[in-house]
């Protein structure tokens, strides 16, 4: 049997802050298969960012079992398991698109010759080729994010964590996006752990929609996707769409109400 390349067993991770203890994940348990893209949705503060820097080796769960790839998640991060995406695309001002790319690669002291092919090579992937030399602030907001997504994308790491990646985007740049990530995902098999605040948006890109609720910040539901593999933005108005969206909402109410 396959192994999961994200195992969560019973995870549970307390803060200790100057108020007391902040319970911010209880009994988390969730497998992530290869390939998989898995969504997190919740209300603010139910711990969806604290689950990914867990993954990413960021946190440490205070009780429980995290394994990435069978291994710790601090030897995943050593080993530049995963590429992160946060929320705001991050790239250094000074730098250019090209020069934010080639960061982590310098760091990982990739020779000079492939960081130049790596770095066309994703920027071909994220559709912002002839940009490598222009400065992030002489790109549009989605541009910047498709930036921080090659940046991610450059050591080829097999994981994907993106935190809230489009969330600051209008709707029309966001609908884009989410389209060449499901393209992208698609072209290189990876597994993205995607976190949202938006429904439709989970639907859409997930196989795996997982909903969480806060106080303490647990699953209340894992939903597997029926929806195909190939989604044309259009998918959103079918009854299938439409039955998952509901389902989440649903689980997303329960957990406001408990
Ligand atoms: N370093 C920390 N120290 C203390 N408490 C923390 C820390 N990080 C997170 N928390 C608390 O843990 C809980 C979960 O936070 P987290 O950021 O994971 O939630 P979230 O679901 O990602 O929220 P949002 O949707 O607003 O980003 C919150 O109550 C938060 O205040």
């Amino acid at each position: 049997m396959q192994r999961p390349v994200i195992d969560a067993k019973n995870v549970d991770l307390t803060f200790q802050t100057n108020d007391g203890p902040v319970h911010a994940l209880s009994g988390v348990n969730l497998e992530i298969m290869k390939g998989d893209f898995v969504s997190f949705i919740g209300p603010s503060g139910c711990g969806k960012t604290t689950f990914l820097r867990c993954i990413a080796g960021l946190e440490t769960p205070t009780g429980g079992a995290l394994t990435i790839n069978g291994l710790t998640p601090e030897e995943a991060r050593k080993s530049r398991a995963y590429g992160y995406v946060f929320q705001a695309a991050g790239l250094y001002p000074w730098r250019t698109i090209a020069g934010n790319i080639k960061l982590p690669l310098e760091i990982m002291k990739f020779p000079r010759a492939e960081m130049t092919d790596r770095i066309n090579k994703v920027l071909q992937l994220v559709d912002l080729d002839g940009f490598g030399g222009k400065y992030p602030w002489q790109l549009s907001g989605g541009m910047q994010q498709r930036a921080s997504i090659a940046r991610a994308l450059a050591f080829d790491a097999d994981i994907l964590l993106m935190d809230e990646p489009f969330g600051a985007l209008d709707e029309i740049v966001r609908d884009k996006l989410n389209e060449e990530l499901l393209a992208l995902w698609a072209r290189t098999q990876k597994t993205i752990a995607f976190v949202t605040h938006s429904i439709p948006e989970a639907v859409y890109l997930s196989t795996k929609i997982v909903v969480m609720s806060p106080r303490p910040g647990r699953i209340t539901d894992v939903i597997d996707s029926p929806l195909p593999k190939e989604r044309p933005l259009e998918i959103r108005d079918t009854p299938e769409f439409i039955a998952l969206a509901h389902r989440v909402r649903e689980g997303l109410r329960e957990g406001h109400a408990a």
